[in-house]
């Protein structure tokens, strides 16, 4: 059975004691729930990471970073090494969301480098890739993924896929309130599952979590997520409130 996830990318949202409280009310607010083979992770911005691993211990809330460089270190003003994170307890990080490689410049064989980075270090990553609008609206949704995911990922070796979770986050539905529809979100995930598939084989394809990720919402959760290839969510918005969130994560 593959591991079911919910995530919230809290991007960059939540000072000190807003990113505490939001932890605090989670940890209760999930107590209850059986989460047998579900994660749920929370990602703050990297100031306020330390005070969240400290906050969500012995909880089964998981901290994770944002974005990471692909260096151990070195003359790059302004940036955050692995090695940096796993020293304060951070073991995962996201890499290639849409906003990074659309703001900041980060390609396909830049994260590349940083996937890299992640497996050397025994880290993980939630690998986040998905269409523009235009690439849609072509028909060209599929190759663009594929080309994403060739790009970035299918270098690795079939062990690598252990430390490995995809998020598929279709860049007109971040923010915008407008979701994939769940056949939608179901078709993009089979089709990336049968390219991992032919590339490697079919226990990789087979144990690999893909998350969807663009306006997740307590109303649009549980069908989204009760779909067969979708493995749950990579969560914006509605993960910086803990009613919302809870409520997604119940959906799982
Ligand atoms: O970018 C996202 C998660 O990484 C999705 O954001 P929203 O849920 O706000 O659309």
């Amino acid at each position: 059975m593959r591991t079911k996830i919910v995530a919230g990318n809290w991007k960059m949202n939540n000072d000190k004691e807003q990113s505490n409280k939001l932890i605090k009310s989670l940890k209760k607010s999930i107590k209850k729930m059986s989460l047998k083979n579900t994660r749920v992770i929370v990602s703050p911005t990297f100031v306020n990471l330390s005070s969240a691993v400290k906050k969500a211990k012995k909880s089964k809330i998981e901290v994770v970073a944002q974005n990471m460089h692909q260096a151990t270190n070195g003359a790059y003003t302004g940036e955050i090494s692995g090695d940096m994170l796993k020293a304060i307890g951070v073991e995962t990080v996201i890499l290639g969301h849409s906003e990074r490689r659309t703001y900041f410049g980060e390609t396909d064989e830049k994260l590349a480098e940083k996937v890299n980075t992640v497996l050397e270090k025994g880290m993980e990553t939630i690998f986040c890739f998905g269409e523009l609008l235009e690439d849609r609206k072509s028909d060209n949704h599929f190759a663009v993924v594929e080309s994403q995911l060739k790009n970035a990922l299918f270098h690795l070796e079939a062990k690598d896929w252990k430390s490995i979770i995809l998020a598929y986050e279709p860049v007109w539905a971040i923010g915008t309130g407008e979701t994939a529809s769940p056949e939608q979100a179901q078709e993009m995930h089979a089709f990336i599952r049968s390219i991992i598939e032919k590339k490697y084989n079919e226990k990789v394809a087979d144990k690999v979590s893909i998350l969807y990720g663009g306006s997740v919402k307590p109303t649009n959760a549980e069908e989204i997520f009760s779909k067969p290839d979708v493995d749950g969510g990579l969560i914006g918005g509605a993960a910086l409130h803990v009613d919302d969130f809870t409520a997604i994560i119940a959906a799982i």
